[in-house]
């Protein structure tokens, strides 16, 4: 793989009075990280519901892009996790964002790990770990939890963040050539770095609150936009394998309306035995053939079961089966990821999406009497946001070759540390067709708006790569 991508790890010990320095409180922008996953589902938080109304250009449909079959206003999406529910997507959807993935479900009602499912690492600034290597073998240290009674940021500070965001969005409406700077629009300003391990476990909502969600996400967008719904199997169910409960769980969202599936191969928080299944190719081929399978037989028995011919979603092909995008993680070279595109190629899957976060040990700061951070039972978990960034990148960039050396029918969802918009050109530049940020929007749902801009200011195509490489449009 190209590139140097360092893995410097943090210092084992995080003084108490660096660590609650007040820049990492405890909460996100917008999800709730001291509420449970069902909890933001049942009410979105407060700062979420004000933030102020959104201004956005939109660009001209000759200069849309086209992706899985559909035809999107601009390539910047939410990966899955953030939008846990058809409020969260219709939120994404307002705030700028095109490509939106409903959360991963499974076929049944899951609950998941408890709290706590989010915690802040202790990263130095432009810290970029490593995909693989003996380096990672190492612990990350969690930054020390906000303290008890400090309060949050509350809707005072909310308010503020939106007056000065309706001056700086009036500044443009007045005058659109001016050159106000993207983090000028945002409504919130993250911590940097911003670098967190989410543990969740892929909770998922049970089949029939997914029925009603799934249409109601799907209603909430507008043309230009789209979504995908992720998806999963689980290991250990009874009489079940684990491409057969991931059948189930594909035939929930096509039910609902799905038009475009990610299959989640690559969850660092789940037991071994389907976190690695991206890296090995003959899986990938069997579990997207025997789906892809699976999903058009449940096609043609409804359409002859039906007068008027089965359901279905418009981009999908003509067995019926909507495109579908593999979640997969980094991988530790060149070869390794070859082997996967041209099997997931073979097997009919229509895009590549990574990556997922990098699994690694996380431990309390020693003050806080180390040990890990989530508990004994999580030893690992998923470190997502600003030090992926370099790894996604080099994801996206060897994907990128691979595709067009092996002339490949793949697409490439780029993801790992979108945190600004600025990050999401780096994406395009390195040969994404569609860019993802999950925890950039968990606390800066405006880097959509401000992503708008620059797309806006770029003309709609990329501006030229700074390391010669070039644009792809
Ligand atoms: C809170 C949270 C929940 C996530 N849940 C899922 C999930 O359910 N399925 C999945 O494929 N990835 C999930 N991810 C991984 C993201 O889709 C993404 O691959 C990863 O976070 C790297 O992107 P980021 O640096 O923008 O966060 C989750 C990430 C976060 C932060």
């Amino acid at each position: 793989m190209r590139g140097v991508i360092t893995c410097t790890i943090a210092p084992p010990t995080t003084r108490p009075q660096e660590a609650l320095d007040g820049v990492f409180p405890s909460t996100s922008y917008c999800y709730d990280i001291d509420k449970t996953w069902t909890d933001n589902i049942k009410q979105l938080p407060e700062r979420c519901r004000s933030l102020p109304p959104a201004i956005r250009e939109w660009a001209p449909e000759d200069k849309w892009v086209h992706f899985c079959g559909h035809k999107l206003a601009s390539p910047l999406g939410v990966a899955a996790g953030p939008l846990l529910s058809s409020e969260w997507v219709a939120l994404a959807a307002a705030r700028g964002y095109d490509c939106l993935t409903y959360k991963t479900i499974r076929s049944h009602a899951h609950a998941g790990h408890g709290l706590p499912n989010v915690m802040f690492l202790a990263v130095q600034p432009d810290q970029q770990l490593q995909a693989a290597g003996p380096s990672c073998q190492q612990p990350l240290t969690t930054r020390a939890p906000y303290p008890p009674g400090v309060p949050l940021p509350g809707p005072e500070a909310a308010a503020a963040a939106a007056a000065a965001t309706a001056k700086a969005a009036a500044a443009l409406t007045a005058s659109p050539s001016t050159s106000t700077s993207a983090a000028t629009l945002s409504a919130c300003s993250p911590p940097s770095p911003l670098a967190i391990t989410n543990s969740f476990g892929m909770p998922s909502q049970g089949p029939e609150q997914l029925a009603a969600d799934i249409p109601a996400a799907a209603a909430a967008l507008r043309p230009g936009q789209m979504m995908v719904v992720s998806v999963t199997g689980t290991p250990g169910r009874p009489g079940l394998s684990f491409t057969d409960d991931l059948v189930a769980a594909a035939a929930v969202a096509v039910d609902a309306g799905a038009t475009c599936l990610e299959v989640n191969l690559s969850c660092p928080n789940v037991g071994r035995s389907h976190v690695a299944l991206y890296a090995d190719a003959p899986a990938v081929e069997d579990t997207v053939r025997q789906l892809r399978a699976a999903l058009a037989e449940r096609q043609q028995q409804r359409q002859r079961a039906s007068v008027d011919g089965g359901g279905g979603g418009g981009a999908a092909d003509g067995d019926g089966v909507p495109p579908i995008a593999l979640k997969v993680g980094a991988y530790a070279d060149a070869d390794s990821l070859r082997r996967v595109a041209q099997s997931a190629a073979a097997a009919g899957a229509a895009a590549l999406s990574g990556i997922n976060g990098l699994s690694r040990r996380v431990e309390l700061p020693a003050a806080l009497g180390g040990g890990p951070a989530l508990g004994g039972d999580r030893p690992t978990s998923g470190v997502c946001g600003d030090p992926i960034r370099a790894a996604g990148l080099e994801f996206v960039a060897t994907a990128r070759q691979v595709i067009a050396a092996d002339s490949l029918p793949l697409q490439i969802i780029g993801v790992g540390g979108v945190t600004r918009a600025e990050h999401a050109l780096d994406y395009l530049r390195a040969g994404a067709d569609v860019v993802q940020a999950a925890t950039g929007f968990m606390w800066c749902p405006d880097l959509g708006l401000d992503f708008q801009r620059l797309w806006r200011q770029a003309g709609y195509c990329l501006p030229p790569a700074g390391d010669g490489r070039g644009g792809r449009q």
